[in-house]
């Protein structure tokens, strides 16, 4: 019988193990609250991208993985990976180079929202809300490391993520950079009450973001 999940809103991790051949990499099971830091450390090559990957949708067919992932109750690990709307932030921000800062933020808009004024301004306001108000016509290869982290984040925020996957997102930064980039990251998953799965080899990340911290590996 499938065993009932209570958590309402917010991420569980349910009985997640994922294998690599015949060694089990990781086995997890957690809850996180939304907005909630769940912060995942490990050493090089125990599995922090790996689950995200999974989380996400986009695992290697070389792992062999169970377990349910929920999000405010709904199963991710049940839908498709386009269908999960999982935000990534990686540790390149992955700016598209030919197009300018609001292209890359007009893409990620949904579909769904169809009006151009109406995505224009949703642009607008998600750059003003990233401080970067007035840069939308700038080409991103025109923009310093920490205004392309902040566009990144803009833009996965306007694709209305159910939960954001940052896979060492600060770890090119410097170190007051990085401390700035990561508050702004932590507000926002907190202000749309979005559950954060952080993945970092550095503790001052863990105890800023101030919620759990899984250790793996
Ligand atoms: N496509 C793949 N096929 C086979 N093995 C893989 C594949 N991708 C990753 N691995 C292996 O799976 C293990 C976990 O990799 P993963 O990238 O999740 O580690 P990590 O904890 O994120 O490491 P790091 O801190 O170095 O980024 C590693 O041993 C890696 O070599």
């Amino acid at each position: 019988m499938t065993k009932q999940v209570t958590l309402a809103k917010g991420l569980k991790l349910d009985g997640v193990s994922i294998a690599l051949g015949n060694r089990i990499l990781l086995a997890v099971d957690h809850e996180a609250a939304p907005g909630e830091v769940l912060t995942i450390m490990g050493p090089s090559g125990s599995g922090k991208s790996t689950l995200l990957a999974y989380v996400g949708g986009f695992l290697d067919p070389a792992f062999r993985a169970t377990g349910r992932v929920f999000v405010d109750g709904t199963e991710l690990t049940a839908l498709a990976p386009e269908d999960r709307h999982a935000g990534i932030l990686f540790q390149d921000p992955l700016l598209f180079p030919h197009m300018s800062v609001n292209g890359n933020l007009l893409f990620a808009i949904p579909r769904a929202v169809r009006g151009k004024a109406e995505r224009l301004s949703l642009a607008t306001a998600a750059l003003e809300g990233v401080g970067l108000a007035g840069l939308g016509e700038r080409d991103p290869d025109t923009l310093s490391g920490g205004q392309k982290a902040r566009v990144a984040l803009a833009r996965v925020l306007l694709a209305e993520p159910r939960a954001l996957l940052l896979d060492e997102p600060f770890s090119k930064l410097d170190a007051d950079l990085r401390q700035q980039i990561r508050m702004l990251v932590f507000a926002k998953a907190h202000e749309k009450g979005l559950p954060v799965l952080l993945v970092t080899h550095d503790e001052a990340d863990a105890e800023a973001a101030g919620g759990a911290v899984l250790r793996i590996g």
